[in-house]
Protein backbone atom coordinates (compact mmCIF):
# COMPACT_ATOMS: atom_id res chain seq x y z
CA UNK A 1 0.00 0.00 0.00
CA UNK A 2 1.55 3.12 -1.17
CA UNK A 3 0.81 6.66 -0.86
CA UNK A 4 -1.23 7.03 2.35
CA UNK A 5 1.56 7.65 5.07
CA UNK A 6 1.65 11.18 4.38
CA UNK A 7 -1.27 12.24 2.36
CA UNK A 8 -3.99 10.14 4.60
CA UNK A 9 -4.78 9.25 7.65
CA UNK A 10 -7.38 7.50 9.45
CA UNK A 11 -9.48 8.62 12.04
CA UNK A 12 -12.37 7.94 13.97
CA UNK A 13 -15.34 10.24 13.08
CA UNK A 14 -18.84 10.21 15.13
CA UNK A 15 -21.26 8.33 14.01
CA UNK A 16 -19.13 7.12 10.64
CA UNK A 17 -16.56 4.74 11.99
CA UNK A 18 -13.18 5.02 11.03
CA UNK A 19 -12.32 7.59 8.04
CA UNK A 20 -9.43 9.19 5.82
CA UNK A 21 -8.90 12.82 6.01
CA UNK A 22 -6.10 14.51 4.21
CA UNK A 23 -3.32 15.04 5.94
CA UNK A 24 -2.06 17.98 4.30
CA UNK A 25 -3.63 19.87 1.14
CA UNK A 26 -4.62 18.22 -1.62
CA UNK A 27 -4.51 18.69 -5.48
CA UNK A 28 -7.21 17.24 -7.92
CA UNK A 29 -5.68 14.36 -9.95
CA UNK A 30 -3.52 13.40 -7.35
CA UNK A 31 -3.04 9.85 -6.18
CA UNK A 32 -3.65 9.16 -2.85
CA UNK A 33 -4.00 5.74 -2.18
CA UNK A 34 -2.79 2.36 -4.58
CA UNK A 35 -3.77 -0.32 -2.54
CA UNK A 36 -3.58 -4.09 -3.53
CA UNK A 37 -6.56 -6.49 -2.74
CA UNK A 38 -5.40 -9.11 -0.13
CA UNK A 39 -8.32 -11.29 -1.25
CA UNK A 40 -10.00 -11.73 -4.91
CA UNK A 41 -12.67 -13.97 -6.12
CA UNK A 42 -14.77 -14.51 -9.51
CA UNK A 43 -17.81 -12.89 -9.62
CA UNK A 44 -19.18 -15.80 -11.99
CA UNK A 45 -21.20 -18.60 -11.12
CA UNK A 46 -19.33 -21.49 -10.02
CA UNK A 47 -21.28 -24.04 -11.42
CA UNK A 48 -20.49 -23.57 -14.98
CA UNK A 49 -19.72 -26.63 -17.35
CA UNK A 50 -16.89 -23.73 -19.01
CA UNK A 51 -13.75 -22.14 -18.30
CA UNK A 52 -13.79 -18.51 -17.46
CA UNK A 53 -12.45 -16.12 -20.09
CA UNK A 54 -10.54 -14.98 -17.39
CA UNK A 55 -7.20 -15.81 -15.58
CA UNK A 56 -8.27 -17.47 -12.30
CA UNK A 57 -4.87 -15.18 -10.46
CA UNK A 58 -4.57 -11.75 -11.85
CA UNK A 59 -7.85 -11.62 -13.67
CA UNK A 60 -6.83 -10.54 -16.93
CA UNK A 61 -9.21 -11.64 -19.90
CA UNK A 62 -7.91 -14.76 -21.19
CA UNK A 63 -6.72 -14.22 -25.20
CA UNK A 64 -7.73 -18.03 -25.39
CA UNK A 65 -9.54 -19.39 -22.86
CA UNK A 66 -10.08 -22.88 -24.15
CA UNK A 67 -6.54 -24.60 -23.26
CA UNK A 68 -7.70 -27.27 -25.60
CA UNK A 69 -7.79 -24.57 -28.88
CA UNK A 70 -5.39 -24.67 -31.19
CA UNK A 71 -2.89 -22.32 -30.57
CA UNK A 72 -3.92 -21.76 -26.83
CA UNK A 73 -2.28 -19.85 -24.47
CA UNK A 74 -3.96 -20.90 -21.64
CA UNK A 75 -2.39 -22.80 -18.42
CA UNK A 76 -5.02 -24.93 -16.53
CA UNK A 77 -4.49 -26.08 -12.84
CA UNK A 78 -2.91 -29.96 -13.04
CA UNK A 79 -5.39 -30.99 -10.20
CA UNK A 80 -9.10 -29.45 -11.19
CA UNK A 81 -8.43 -28.73 -15.05
CA UNK A 82 -11.24 -26.09 -14.60
CA UNK A 83 -9.30 -23.54 -14.05
CA UNK A 84 -7.29 -21.56 -16.58
CA UNK A 85 -4.35 -18.91 -16.23
CA UNK A 86 -2.42 -16.42 -18.98
CA UNK A 87 0.84 -17.82 -17.56
CA UNK A 88 2.74 -20.35 -15.95
CA UNK A 89 3.92 -17.36 -13.61
CA UNK A 90 0.53 -16.90 -12.72
CA UNK A 91 -0.42 -20.72 -12.44
CA UNK A 92 2.35 -21.13 -10.25
CA UNK A 93 1.58 -18.10 -7.74
CA UNK A 94 -2.02 -19.29 -7.92
CA UNK A 95 -1.71 -22.98 -6.20
CA UNK A 96 0.16 -21.16 -3.73
CA UNK A 97 -2.00 -18.69 -2.97
CA UNK A 98 -5.99 -17.97 -3.90
CA UNK A 99 -5.97 -21.48 -5.91
CA UNK A 100 -3.95 -23.61 -3.12
CA UNK A 101 -4.99 -27.71 -2.94
CA UNK A 102 -7.94 -26.52 -0.03
CA UNK A 103 -9.41 -24.02 -2.35
CA UNK A 104 -9.06 -26.74 -5.42
CA UNK A 105 -10.74 -30.00 -3.40
CA UNK A 106 -13.17 -27.43 -1.56
CA UNK A 107 -14.69 -25.80 -5.06
CA UNK A 108 -14.46 -29.26 -6.62
CA UNK A 109 -16.32 -30.72 -4.89
CA UNK A 110 -18.47 -27.66 -4.57
CA UNK A 111 -19.04 -28.56 -7.88
CA UNK A 112 -19.73 -32.21 -8.32
CA UNK A 113 -23.10 -33.21 -8.88
CA UNK A 114 -25.66 -33.15 -7.64
CA UNK A 115 -24.38 -29.76 -5.99
CA UNK A 116 -26.73 -28.46 -2.91
CA UNK A 117 -25.70 -25.41 -4.54
CA UNK A 118 -27.64 -25.87 -7.70
CA UNK A 119 -31.14 -24.97 -6.04
CA UNK A 120 -29.76 -22.15 -4.71
CA UNK A 121 -30.01 -18.71 -6.40
CA UNK A 122 -26.75 -17.65 -7.91
CA UNK A 123 -26.18 -14.88 -5.75
CA UNK A 124 -25.17 -17.91 -3.02
CA UNK A 125 -22.22 -19.60 -5.73
CA UNK A 126 -21.05 -16.21 -5.45
CA UNK A 127 -20.42 -15.89 -1.67
CA UNK A 128 -19.38 -19.75 -1.26
CA UNK A 129 -16.81 -18.49 -3.32
CA UNK A 130 -16.13 -15.84 -1.20
CA UNK A 131 -16.20 -17.69 1.62
CA UNK A 132 -13.60 -20.42 0.27
CA UNK A 133 -11.51 -17.52 -0.41
CA UNK A 134 -11.58 -15.75 2.99
CA UNK A 135 -10.86 -19.68 5.04
CA UNK A 136 -7.80 -20.05 2.34
CA UNK A 137 -6.47 -16.45 3.74
CA UNK A 138 -6.47 -18.22 7.20
CA UNK A 139 -4.03 -20.85 5.52
CA UNK A 140 -2.12 -18.43 3.21
CA UNK A 141 -1.79 -15.61 4.58
CA UNK A 142 -2.55 -15.19 8.73
CA UNK A 143 -1.81 -11.76 8.82
CA UNK A 144 -4.31 -10.86 5.72
CA UNK A 145 -6.80 -12.89 7.49
CA UNK A 146 -6.72 -10.95 10.60
CA UNK A 147 -6.67 -7.38 8.26
CA UNK A 148 -9.72 -9.20 6.76
CA UNK A 149 -11.42 -9.85 10.43
CA UNK A 150 -10.30 -6.04 11.35
CA UNK A 151 -12.98 -4.93 8.44
CA UNK A 152 -16.28 -3.27 9.48
CA UNK A 153 -19.39 -6.02 9.43
CA UNK A 154 -20.60 -7.73 12.18
CA UNK A 155 -23.48 -10.15 12.00
CA UNK A 156 -25.68 -8.24 13.97
CA UNK A 157 -25.40 -5.30 11.79
CA UNK A 158 -28.98 -4.70 10.33
CA UNK A 159 -27.33 -5.47 6.84
CA UNK A 160 -26.38 -8.82 7.77
CA UNK A 161 -29.96 -10.21 8.20
CA UNK A 162 -29.92 -11.80 4.86
CA UNK A 163 -26.52 -12.62 4.91
CA UNK A 164 -26.65 -14.85 8.28
CA UNK A 165 -29.06 -17.42 6.97
CA UNK A 166 -26.60 -17.98 3.46
CA UNK A 167 -23.80 -18.06 6.46
CA UNK A 168 -25.61 -21.07 8.17
CA UNK A 169 -26.30 -22.63 5.13
CA UNK A 170 -23.14 -22.38 3.29
CA UNK A 171 -20.89 -23.04 6.39
CA UNK A 172 -22.78 -26.58 7.13
CA UNK A 173 -22.55 -27.39 3.03
CA UNK A 174 -18.72 -26.45 3.16
CA UNK A 175 -17.86 -28.14 6.64
CA UNK A 176 -19.76 -31.51 5.20
CA UNK A 177 -17.42 -31.48 1.89
CA UNK A 178 -14.17 -30.82 3.01
CA UNK A 179 -12.10 -30.58 6.29
CA UNK A 180 -12.12 -26.93 7.55
CA UNK A 181 -8.49 -25.45 6.64
CA UNK A 182 -5.84 -26.62 9.78
CA UNK A 183 -5.41 -22.88 11.02
CA UNK A 184 -9.12 -22.47 11.62
CA UNK A 185 -9.68 -25.56 13.23
CA UNK A 186 -6.27 -25.67 16.11
CA UNK A 187 -7.24 -21.67 17.06
CA UNK A 188 -11.26 -23.33 17.22
CA UNK A 189 -12.51 -20.50 14.79
CA UNK A 190 -14.25 -22.55 12.12
CA UNK A 191 -17.96 -21.70 12.94
CA UNK A 192 -21.37 -20.67 11.08
CA UNK A 193 -20.39 -17.35 13.25
CA UNK A 194 -17.46 -16.88 11.51
CA UNK A 195 -18.99 -17.54 8.37
CA UNK A 196 -21.52 -14.86 9.14
CA UNK A 197 -19.21 -12.06 10.60
CA UNK A 198 -17.08 -12.56 7.41
CA UNK A 199 -19.97 -13.02 4.57
CA UNK A 200 -21.03 -9.55 6.75
CA UNK A 201 -17.61 -8.01 5.98
CA UNK A 202 -17.69 -8.85 2.13
CA UNK A 203 -21.18 -7.10 1.75
CA UNK A 204 -19.83 -3.56 3.06
CA UNK A 205 -16.04 -3.86 2.09
CA UNK A 206 -15.93 -5.48 -1.08
CA UNK A 207 -15.22 -3.53 -4.72
CA UNK A 208 -16.39 -5.12 -7.81
CA UNK A 209 -13.40 -5.54 -10.42
CA UNK A 210 -15.41 -3.90 -13.78
CA UNK A 211 -15.82 -5.77 -17.19
CA UNK A 212 -14.99 -2.74 -19.63
CA UNK A 213 -18.02 -0.02 -20.40
CA UNK A 214 -20.40 -0.46 -23.19
CA UNK A 215 -23.10 1.91 -24.13
CA UNK A 216 -25.56 -1.26 -24.83
CA UNK A 217 -25.38 -3.60 -21.73
CA UNK A 218 -25.24 -2.82 -18.31
CA UNK A 219 -21.65 -2.99 -16.58
CA UNK A 220 -20.77 -6.33 -14.42
CA UNK A 221 -18.30 -7.25 -12.19
CA UNK A 222 -16.01 -9.41 -13.31
CA UNK A 223 -14.64 -10.50 -9.83
CA UNK A 224 -14.82 -8.94 -6.35
CA UNK A 225 -11.75 -7.74 -4.37
CA UNK A 226 -10.88 -6.52 -0.82
CA UNK A 227 -8.38 -4.13 -0.40
CA UNK A 228 -7.13 -2.93 3.03
CA UNK A 229 -6.80 0.68 3.06
CA UNK A 230 -9.39 1.26 0.43
CA UNK A 231 -12.27 -0.10 2.96
CA UNK A 232 -11.55 2.85 5.10
CA UNK A 233 -13.16 5.13 2.77
CA UNK A 234 -16.63 6.69 3.53
CA UNK A 235 -19.33 7.49 1.54
CA UNK A 236 -20.52 10.92 0.04
CA UNK A 237 -23.38 11.73 -2.83
CA UNK A 238 -20.71 14.09 -3.87
CA UNK A 239 -17.51 12.37 -3.51
CA UNK A 240 -14.61 14.39 -3.48
CA UNK A 241 -12.09 11.06 -4.28
CA UNK A 242 -12.79 8.34 -6.99
CA UNK A 243 -11.45 5.22 -8.04
CA UNK A 244 -9.86 4.04 -11.03
CA UNK A 245 -8.87 0.34 -11.62
CA UNK A 246 -7.39 -1.04 -15.03
CA UNK A 247 -7.74 -4.83 -15.08
CA UNK A 248 -6.77 -5.73 -18.74
CA UNK A 249 -3.72 -3.06 -18.24
CA UNK A 250 -0.24 -4.91 -18.64
CA UNK A 251 1.79 -5.82 -15.77
CA UNK A 252 1.50 -7.69 -12.65
CA UNK A 253 -0.15 -4.75 -10.51
CA UNK A 254 -3.15 -4.68 -12.92
CA UNK A 255 -5.72 -4.87 -10.00
CA UNK A 256 -4.24 -2.38 -7.35
CA UNK A 257 -6.78 0.48 -7.00
CA UNK A 258 -5.81 3.40 -7.33
CA UNK A 259 -8.08 6.91 -5.71
CA UNK A 260 -7.56 9.96 -7.35
CA UNK A 261 -8.83 13.37 -6.02
CA UNK A 262 -11.40 14.72 -8.54
CA UNK A 263 -10.68 18.21 -7.22
CA UNK A 264 -8.36 20.16 -4.35
CA UNK A 265 -9.21 19.76 -0.84
CA UNK A 266 -7.68 21.42 2.54
CA UNK A 267 -5.60 19.43 5.00
CA UNK A 268 -8.16 17.99 7.80
CA UNK A 269 -11.24 17.37 5.37
CA UNK A 270 -12.72 14.04 4.81
CA UNK A 271 -12.16 11.83 1.96
CA UNK A 272 -14.73 10.27 0.49
CA UNK A 273 -15.53 7.99 -2.47
CA UNK A 274 -19.47 7.05 -3.83
CA UNK A 275 -20.61 3.77 -3.21
CA UNK A 276 -22.10 3.71 -6.79
CA UNK A 277 -22.82 6.33 -9.42
CA UNK A 278 -23.31 9.83 -8.17
CA UNK A 279 -26.23 10.00 -10.75
CA UNK A 280 -28.58 8.05 -8.73
CA UNK A 281 -32.00 9.70 -7.22
CA UNK A 282 -32.33 10.65 -3.72
CA UNK A 283 -34.24 7.62 -2.65
CA UNK A 284 -32.24 4.90 -4.39
CA UNK A 285 -29.45 6.49 -2.61
CA UNK A 286 -31.14 6.24 0.67
CA UNK A 287 -32.21 3.17 0.08
CA UNK A 288 -29.15 1.58 -1.28
CA UNK A 289 -26.99 2.90 1.78
CA UNK A 290 -29.77 1.55 4.30
CA UNK A 291 -29.75 -1.75 2.85
CA UNK A 292 -26.27 -2.54 1.98
CA UNK A 293 -24.33 -0.13 3.90
CA UNK A 294 -26.72 0.13 7.58
CA UNK A 295 -26.90 4.13 7.75
CA UNK A 296 -29.18 7.33 6.59
CA UNK A 297 -26.77 9.47 4.47
CA UNK A 298 -26.75 13.25 5.62
CA UNK A 299 -23.91 14.36 2.94
CA UNK A 300 -24.46 18.11 1.98
CA UNK A 301 -26.13 16.63 -1.51
CA UNK A 302 -28.52 14.58 0.34
CA UNK A 303 -29.74 17.37 2.83
CA UNK A 304 -30.84 19.63 -0.05
CA UNK A 305 -32.73 16.79 -2.34
CA UNK A 306 -34.77 15.51 0.84
CA UNK A 307 -36.53 18.45 0.70
CA UNK A 308 -37.26 18.02 -3.52
CA UNK A 309 -41.15 17.43 -3.54
CA UNK A 310 -40.94 14.78 -5.34
CA UNK A 311 -39.40 12.44 -3.05
CA UNK A 312 -42.28 10.41 -1.88
CA UNK A 313 -43.49 10.06 -5.40
CA UNK A 314 -39.83 7.99 -5.76
CA UNK A 315 -40.11 6.32 -2.93
CA UNK A 316 -43.33 4.52 -3.57
CA UNK A 317 -43.28 5.05 -6.95
CA UNK A 318 -40.14 3.87 -8.32
CA UNK A 319 -38.86 -0.09 -8.48
CA UNK A 320 -35.40 0.16 -9.86
CA UNK A 321 -34.35 3.69 -9.55
CA UNK A 322 -31.30 4.42 -10.61
CA UNK A 323 -30.87 7.68 -12.72
CA UNK A 324 -31.80 10.79 -11.75
CA UNK A 325 -35.59 11.98 -12.95
CA UNK A 326 -37.12 14.61 -15.09
CA UNK A 327 -37.18 17.11 -12.81
CA UNK A 328 -33.16 16.82 -11.87
CA UNK A 329 -32.47 15.90 -15.35
CA UNK A 330 -34.20 20.02 -15.87
CA UNK A 331 -33.17 21.63 -13.20
CA UNK A 332 -29.63 20.94 -14.32
CA UNK A 333 -30.02 22.08 -17.55
CA UNK A 334 -31.43 24.73 -16.83
CA UNK A 335 -28.27 25.31 -14.56
CA UNK A 336 -25.56 24.94 -16.76
CA UNK A 337 -27.87 26.87 -19.59
CA UNK A 338 -27.43 30.45 -17.48
CA UNK A 339 -24.97 32.23 -19.23
CA UNK A 340 -24.37 34.94 -16.48
CA UNK A 341 -22.95 38.00 -18.00
CA UNK A 342 -21.97 41.05 -15.53
CA UNK A 343 -19.81 40.10 -12.06
CA UNK A 344 -23.00 40.93 -10.29
CA UNK A 345 -24.78 38.43 -12.89
CA UNK A 346 -22.21 35.95 -12.15
CA UNK A 347 -22.88 36.17 -7.85
CA UNK A 348 -26.12 36.17 -8.39
CA UNK A 349 -26.70 33.12 -10.90
CA UNK A 350 -24.18 31.48 -8.49
CA UNK A 351 -25.89 32.04 -5.23
CA UNK A 352 -29.04 31.02 -6.83
CA UNK A 353 -27.30 28.09 -8.11
CA UNK A 354 -26.14 27.15 -4.84
CA UNK A 355 -29.25 26.89 -2.80
CA UNK A 356 -31.65 25.14 -6.06
CA UNK A 357 -29.11 22.55 -6.91
CA UNK A 358 -25.39 23.23 -4.82
CA UNK A 359 -24.38 20.00 -6.34
CA UNK A 360 -24.93 21.56 -10.48
CA UNK A 361 -21.39 22.33 -10.46
CA UNK A 362 -20.57 19.34 -9.92
CA UNK A 363 -22.56 17.27 -12.53
CA UNK A 364 -21.59 19.55 -15.35
CA UNK A 365 -17.78 19.25 -14.73
CA UNK A 366 -16.98 16.08 -13.43
CA UNK A 367 -19.82 13.55 -14.54
CA UNK A 368 -18.81 11.75 -18.02
CA UNK A 369 -21.51 12.96 -20.22
CA UNK A 370 -21.33 9.37 -22.86
CA UNK A 371 -24.54 7.95 -23.16
CA UNK A 372 -25.25 5.38 -19.86
CA UNK A 373 -21.67 5.98 -18.70
CA UNK A 374 -22.21 8.29 -16.02
CA UNK A 375 -19.08 7.81 -14.26
CA UNK A 376 -16.69 10.38 -12.25
CA UNK A 377 -13.91 12.63 -13.90
CA UNK A 378 -10.54 13.59 -12.60
CA UNK A 379 -7.73 15.18 -13.78
CA UNK A 380 -4.96 13.20 -14.73
CA UNK A 381 -2.23 13.02 -12.22
CA UNK A 382 -0.11 16.28 -11.86
CA UNK A 383 3.65 16.75 -13.81
CA UNK A 384 6.41 15.44 -11.88
CA UNK A 385 6.87 19.35 -11.38
CA UNK A 386 3.33 20.05 -9.74
CA UNK A 387 1.69 21.19 -12.93
CA UNK A 388 -1.80 20.10 -12.70
CA UNK A 389 -3.45 18.25 -15.87
CA UNK A 390 -6.14 19.89 -17.32
CA UNK A 391 -7.12 16.43 -19.13
CA UNK A 392 -10.04 14.62 -17.69
CA UNK A 393 -10.01 10.58 -17.56
CA UNK A 394 -13.53 9.19 -16.62
CA UNK A 395 -13.53 6.38 -14.04
CA UNK A 396 -16.17 4.02 -16.36
CA UNK A 397 -15.66 4.51 -19.61
CA UNK A 398 -12.07 5.57 -19.55
CA UNK A 399 -12.98 8.99 -22.00
CA UNK A 400 -9.77 11.49 -21.91
CA UNK A 401 -11.45 15.13 -22.21
CA UNK A 402 -10.03 18.82 -22.43
CA UNK A 403 -11.37 20.52 -19.29
CA UNK A 404 -12.66 23.26 -20.96
CA UNK A 405 -14.68 20.76 -23.28
CA UNK A 406 -16.61 19.54 -20.38
CA UNK A 407 -17.99 22.55 -19.21
CA UNK A 408 -17.27 26.23 -20.72
CA UNK A 409 -18.23 28.00 -16.59
CA UNK A 410 -15.32 29.25 -15.19
CA UNK A 411 -14.21 27.43 -12.03
CA UNK A 412 -13.92 30.74 -10.34
CA UNK A 413 -15.58 31.57 -7.45
CA UNK A 414 -17.33 28.11 -7.59
CA UNK A 415 -16.33 26.33 -4.55
CA UNK A 416 -16.83 22.68 -3.81
CA UNK A 417 -17.23 21.21 -0.36
CA UNK A 418 -16.32 17.07 -0.53
C1 LIG B 1 -16.38 0.47 3.64
S1 LIG B 1 -16.81 0.85 5.26
C2 LIG B 1 -16.07 2.44 5.46
C3 LIG B 1 -15.14 2.50 6.67
C4 LIG B 1 -15.83 2.35 7.98
N1 LIG B 1 -16.31 3.65 8.43
C5 LIG B 1 -14.93 1.72 9.02
O1 LIG B 1 -14.97 2.14 10.18
O2 LIG B 1 -14.22 0.77 8.69
C6 LIG B 1 -18.52 1.19 5.03
C7 LIG B 1 -19.26 1.51 6.31
O3 LIG B 1 -18.85 2.78 6.84
C8 LIG B 1 -19.97 3.50 7.35
N2 LIG B 1 -20.20 4.70 6.52
C9 LIG B 1 -19.67 4.95 5.31
N3 LIG B 1 -20.05 6.15 4.86
C10 LIG B 1 -20.87 6.69 5.77
C11 LIG B 1 -21.61 7.91 5.86
N4 LIG B 1 -21.59 8.82 4.90
N5 LIG B 1 -22.37 8.11 6.98
C12 LIG B 1 -22.42 7.19 7.98
N6 LIG B 1 -21.74 6.00 7.94
C13 LIG B 1 -20.97 5.75 6.87
C14 LIG B 1 -21.16 2.55 7.26
O4 LIG B 1 -21.24 1.83 8.47
C15 LIG B 1 -20.75 1.63 6.12
O5 LIG B 1 -21.40 0.37 6.18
Amino acid sequence: MEMTKDLLRVTETEGRGRALVAAQPLKGGQIVLRDSPILIYSALPLISPSLHPYCNHCFKTLKQPQPQAAGSSAFVCPWCSHHAFCSSNCLSSALSYYHSPWVCQALRRLRDSPSPLSDQPLERQVQARFLIAAYNLAIVSQSNFQMLLSLQGQPDDSTAADTTAAAHFLHYLISSLCAPPPALQEQQLFSAELSAALLAKDKLNAFGLMEPFSETSQRSSRAYAIYPKASFFNHDCLPNACRFDYVDADGDRNTDMVIRMIHDVPAGREICLSYFPVNQSYSSRQRTLAEDYGFACQCDRCKVEANWSDNEENIEGEEEAEGMDEDQDQEMEAASESEPESGSDIEEAQAQMESDFPHAYFFLSFMCNRTNCWGTLAPLPPKDDGTPSNVMECNVCGNLKKDEEISDHGHDGLSIDG
